[in-house]
């Protein structure tokens, strides 16, 4: 167990991560002389990383340094002006689906269907992953929407929409999360639970690039950071 938790919400989920197929030895995802160029502006060059099974990475930077644009581009998003990224040794043209069956990315925006439930995001992404009927409702619950399951999204709070996009990192089986803020609009008590699960992620063999303004709240040896310099 190489992780520490100095903050631990009373909220623990008891919804442990199977066991990803873990080779420490290998890189499970790069980017190669990564350069970015928005509006005319060299938002980063010749940037390289590295991330392992059970390894995060927290990518940091004012407002426009660029951490959006990397991740994006780390997820195949958007292609970088240079460079490449490689996941298991192959580019993400050559590992193709194989990557996105591998990746879960959520992004700035909540990526949630405003119109339907929150039940009905859930069960939407779960049956889009292939994972078998579980209980949502209690997913739900342990997510703090216990009696919000049936109202369209629109009317939920940001913070409650924002916990019903995250749903999905309970249930999909994908080992590498790229997420973008994950903590935005979360309260206290959200963002403890939250980085509680990254933790199990983590010990399960599991990797994660994120972007914050926040600092993380967990002591993990495994954890670097990335910063991203704004250049004008
Ligand atoms: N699709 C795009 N087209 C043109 N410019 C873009 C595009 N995406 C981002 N930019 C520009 O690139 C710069 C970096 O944006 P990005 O969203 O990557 O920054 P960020 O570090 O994530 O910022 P924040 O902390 O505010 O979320 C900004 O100046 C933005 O205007």
């Amino acid at each position: 167990m190489r992780a520490i938790l100095t903050v631990v919400d009373s909220q623990r989920l008891d919804i442990k991560p199977q066991p990803f197929h873990v080779s420490t030895a290998q890189p499970l995802l790069e980017g190669r002389e990564l350069c970015c160029i928005r509006q005319d502006r060299v938002l980063f060059e010749q940037q390289n990383l590295v991330l392992r099974a059970g390894e995060l990475l927290q990518v940091a930077g004012k407002n426009g340094a660029g951490k959006s644009s990397l991740l994006r581009i780390l997820a195949g998003l958007a292609q970088p002006d240079e460079g490449a990224v490689y996941y298991r040794q192959q580019t993400l043209a050559q590992a193709g689906a194989g990557y996105a069956a591998d990746l879960c990315y959520i992004g700035h925006q909540s990526g949630i269907h405003e119109q339907l439930t929150a039940l009905e995001n859930v069960s939407f992404w779960r049956t889009a992953s292939g994972v078998a009927a579980a209980d949502d409702f209690t997913l739900l619950a342990k997510l703090g929407l216990a009696g919000l399951e049936d109202i369209p999204c629109r009317m939920l709070s940001a913070g409650q929409q924002r916990r019903v996009a995250l749903a999905r990192l309970w249930f999909v089986k994908r080992q590498l999360w790229i997420l973008d803020e994950p903590f935005t609009a979360l309260d206290q008590g959200a963002i403890a639970m939250l980085q509680q699960h990254f933790l199990q992620h983590l010990q399960s063999g599991g990797a994660i690039v994120l972007t914050t303004h926040q600092p993380l709240q967990i002591t993990y040896e495994a954890l670097t950071t990335l910063e991203l310099v704004y250049r004008w």
